[in-house]
C-alpha cells in the first residue's frame, strides 16, 4: 500500500536567490502548494527533496552542501549552456534530476512530486535483502540480519564510501522497527554546542535565539533508528552524555530538566580506527567498549573484486528506474572497472557509473566514457593491483581486531607467520 502523499516540503538551495527568473519559478511553485524550506542545516526538516540553483560559479559550494544534505535528493537547475558540465562535474548519488531554465512549473512539479513518492515508496515497503553481492558480503550481511532482530548497539566499521550506511539502513530495514524512522547524523565537524542540541534538542527559550523548541536527532528516531556517523568525531565533552543516554535510554533536552525515555536503537559508525582514538586520549575507554560489543567491518571494494561489476550493473538499473534510459556496460568498459582500485570505494563507483550514464548519448557506455575521478589503476599489471587489494584487506582486518594479528589471521584464514610475512611484503601500515 502506499502513502498518501502529505508532504509538500522542499528543500531550497542557495538559500536566497539571486535571479528574479528563479525567484518567480519558487513563487509559482509556492502557489500551488508547495512549501519552501530555506535552513539547509536543520536535520529536523521534513524535506526529502530538495530544489538547488546552481551555476558553474557555485559548483564547488554547492557540491559540498548537496553532498551533506545526503538524506534529501536534489533536482538540478542550471543554465541550459552549463547543464552538460554541471551534471558532469557534480556527479552525486543523491541527485535525483537535472533541469534547464527556462523550467515548466508543471513538469517540474510533478518531478517533486514524483521524487517525494519514490522515496515513500522506499520507506514504506522496506526492500528486505537476503543476500550481498559476493561471498564476503553475504556473511557479514547474514550475521547483520541476525543481529537486526535485536536491540544491541553495533559499531559499523570501514573505509568511507564503503557502504557503512548502506548496511545501517539494511540492518534498520531487517529489524522490528523497519517502520519506523531511520535518522542519520554526521559527528564529524560539529561543534560541541551545535552536536549537543542536533542529539538531545532543545527547549524553546533554552538560550539566546532559540525561539522554537527543537526535537533531536535521538527523539527523531524514537521507534526507529539512529546512525551516529563518524562516531569517532564526537565531541570529548559529549562523549559521557552519549554514554549515559547509552545505558539509562533518557535523554534531557536542552533547557529541561526532565528526563524523557526514547526507545531509540542506535548504531555507531566510524572510519577510524576508535581504539586508536583512546589511545591518543580522544575517545573514551568506557564509551570504545559499551560500542565495541558487536562490531561489523565492511571491507574496501577493492577487496572484493566480485562485488565490482554486480554494484555497477545495479547503479545503472537504478539509473533506468530514475530517468527511463536504459544503458549497459561494454565488455572492455566491465574491464576497466575491473582494473581501478577504487580508493573512493562503492560511492566512486556509484559516481563513475551515474556520470557514464548521463553524458553516454547511446545505450551502449564503452571503456573511453568511463572516467574515474581517482588515478586510474589500469596502468598496473594485474599482480600489483590484487596485491594494493591484498594489502587494504589485511590492514582494514588489523584495524577491525585493534592490531591483534593472532585474530586478524583466524578472520584472514591464515597461519601467524604468513600474516608477518604479507605485512612486511606489502608494506601495510596497520
Ligand atoms: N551493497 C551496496 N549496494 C548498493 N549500493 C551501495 C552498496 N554499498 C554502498 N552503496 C552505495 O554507495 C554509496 C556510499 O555508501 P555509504 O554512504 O553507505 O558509505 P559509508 O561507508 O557510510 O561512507 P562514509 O563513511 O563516507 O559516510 C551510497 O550511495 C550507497 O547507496
Amino acid at each position: 500500500m502506499t502513502t498518501p502523499l502529505v508532504n509538500r516540503s522542499v528543500m531550497l538551495w542557495p538559500e536566497s536567490l539571486q535571479t528574479d527568473i528563479d525567484k518567480q519559478l519558487i513563487e509559482g511553485l509556492a502557489s500551488i502548494g508547495w512549501q519552501f524550506q530555506t535552513s539547509i542545516f536543520k536535520k529536523s526538516s521534513a524535506a526529502s527533496v530538495g530544489l538547488a540553483f546552481i551555476d558553474l560559479a557555485s559548483l564547488e559550494r554547492s557540491r559540498a552542501v548537496l553532498e551533506k544534505e545526503k538524506h534529501c535528493q536534489w533536482i538540478v537547475i542550471t543554465a541550459q549552456e552549463e547543464l552538460k558540465q554541471i551534471a558532469k562535474r557534480l556527479s552525486l548519488s543523491n541527485v535525483y534530476d537535472y533541469h534547464h531554465r527556462p523550467v515548466d512549473i508543471d513538469i517540474l512539479s510533478a518531478m517533486i512530486g514524483h521524487c517525494i513518492g519514490m522515496q515513500q515508496l522506499n520507506t514504506s515497503e522496506p526492500e528486505v535483502h537476503t543476500e550481498g553481492p559476493t561471498k564476503s558480503l553475504n556473511l557479514l550481511y547474514e550475521l547483520a540480519c541476525k543481529v537486526a532482530k535485536t536491540d544491541v548497539t553495533l559499531l559499523l566499521q570501514g573505509p568511507s564510501g564503503s557502504g557503512k550506511e548502506y548496511l545501517a539502513r539494511y540492518i534498520h530495514k531487517n529489524s522490528a522497527r523497519h517502520t519506523g524512522p531511520f535518522v542519520s547524523l554526521n559527528c564529524a565537524g560539529i561543534q560541541a554546542t551545535l552536536a549537543q542540541d542536533e542529539l538531545f534538542g532543545h527547549e524553546k527559550g533554552a538560550f539566546t535565539g532559540a525561539d522554537q523548541q527543537h526535537i533531536g536527532a535521538f527523539e527523531q528516531a524514537n521507534g526507529g533508528t539512529l546512525l551516529l556517523d563518524e562516531i569517532g568525531d564526537l565531541p570529548m565533552e559529549l562523549q559521557g552524555n552519549f554514554l549515559q543516554v547509552l545505558e539509562t535510554r533518557h535523554i534531557k533536552r536542552v533547557g529541561s530538566s526532565v528526563q524523557r525515555p526514547i526507545d531509540t536503537r542506535i548504531l555507531a559508525a566510524s572510519h577510524r580506527n576508535l581504539f586508536e582514538l583512546v589511545q591518543e586520549g580522544h575517545f573514551r575507554l568506557d564509551l570504545y567498549y559499551r560500542l565495541n560489543v558487536i562490531t561489523l567491518e565492511v571491507p574496501p571494494l577493492a577487496a572484493r573484486q566480485d562485488d565490482i561489476l554486480p554494484l555497477a550493473r545495479r547503479f545503472l538499473l537504478e539509473f533506468e528506474s530514475n530517468h527511463h534510459v536504459s544503458k549497459r556496460l561494454s565488455s572492455d568498459a566491465e574491464r576497466q572497472l575491473c582494473l581501478h582500485y577504487w580508493p573512493g570505494n562503492v560511492r566512486e563507483l556509484h559516481n563513475v557509473i551515474t556520470q557514464a550514464a548521463i553524458l553516454v548519448d547511446g545505450d551502449i557506455i564503452y571503456a573511453k566514457d568511463i572516467q574515474f575521478s581517482t588515478p586510474s589503476g589500469s596502468g598496473s599489471s594485474l599482480k600489483e593491483h590484487l596485491e594494493r587489494a591484498e594489502a587494504e584487506h589485511i590492514r582494514s582486518v588489523l584495524l577491525a581486531h585493534q592490531g591483534n594479528r593472532n585474530k586478524a589471521a583466524l578472520q584472514l584464514g591464515i597461519s601467524r607467520h604468513t600474516l608477518y610475512r604479507r605485512i612486511k611484503q606489502l608494506d601495510v601500515n596497520a
